[in-house]
């Protein structure tokens, strides 16, 4: 197996309309096994299309993104679903779980929707992990926002997927439950050999990562091997000083 859990290359993403807005120009990013890479970037620079490109919930208007050795851009819609199903995991800022549900059947609702019997030996190791044992027959109106989100990452990671790709996952969570949520994700990727990719508008959450990429108009302007938060919110102030400049150029 490659080395290479996901590869954007020379990717491109307009929307469409009177005026057309270029939401990625060109990106080229490779992101390795068992590493963790934060994306930031200014309000609309185009995380979340990056995201969602390369965890084949959209189509790129060009270039082409592998899963793997998996090229997804000759895909149809329904080996599309089945991939994110099988080798994909979500974690999202507002945790998305079904309120009807119980914990343990949030936490096997991808191995049910894919068919498969859950691994329960595996199952038991999730649970552990995330510290939810004791949750497992509640509704998840009856857990605080971080219990709500660890039982996310336990859904993301249930089915072992080769990557998990997480949307703002601290974004509705208090300064301390956030650093325990990305303990937890940091755990996932050390002991776990994951990989995840992270966009997130905080310094501190992408510390956490191996990695910080920074986008700004589509495109990536800076690839920082583990800076610190400070470094991250100086790097972050400059480009935000730096936009008007860039917009009047572009
Ligand atoms: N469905 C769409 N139709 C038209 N334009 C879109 C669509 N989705 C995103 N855009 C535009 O593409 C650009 C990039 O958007 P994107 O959501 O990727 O940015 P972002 O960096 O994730 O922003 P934020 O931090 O505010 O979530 C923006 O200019 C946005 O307005």
């Amino acid at each position: 197996m490659s080395d290479i859990a996901v590869s954007v290359e020379g990717v491109s993403k307009t929307y469409g309309g009177e005026q057309p807005v270029i939401a990625l120009a060109n990106v080229d990013a490779q992101f390795l096994r068992g590493t963790a890479t934060a994306v930031m970037g200014p309000s609309g620079s185009g995380k979340s299309t990056l995201l969602h490109c390369a965890a084949g919930l959209d189509r790129p208007t060009a270039g082409r993104v592998r899963i793997g050795a998996t090229d997804l851009s000759s895909m149809s819609e329904k080996a599309l679903t089945k991939l994110r199903r099988n080798r994909i995991g979500f974690v999202f800022q507002a945790f998305n779980l079904v309120g009807a549900l119980t914990v343990e059947q949030n936490i096997l609702l991808p191995s049910r929707l894919s068919g498969n019997r859950p691994d329960r030996a595996w199952l038991a190791e999730v649970v552990d992990r995330v510290g939810l044992g004791d949750r497992l027959g509640h509704r998840p109106s009856e857990l605080s926002g971080g219990q709500q989100q660890r039982v996310a990452i336990a859904r993301a990671l249930v089915t072992r997927p080769e990557v998990i790709f997480c949307d703002e996952p601290t974004g509705a969570l208090d300064t301390q439950t956030a650093a325990e949520v990305l303990s937890l994700l940091r755990s996932v990727v050390d002991d776990a050999g994951q990989t995840v990719i992270m966009v997130t508008h905080d310094p501190v959450a992408a510390s956490y990562a191996d990695r910080v990429m920074v986008l700004a108009d589509g495109r990536i302007v800076q690839d920082m091997p583990q800076p610190g938060a400070e470094r991250i919110a100086e790097q972050l102030a400059r480009l935000g000083r730096r936009q008007p400049v860039t917009s009047r150029e572009g």
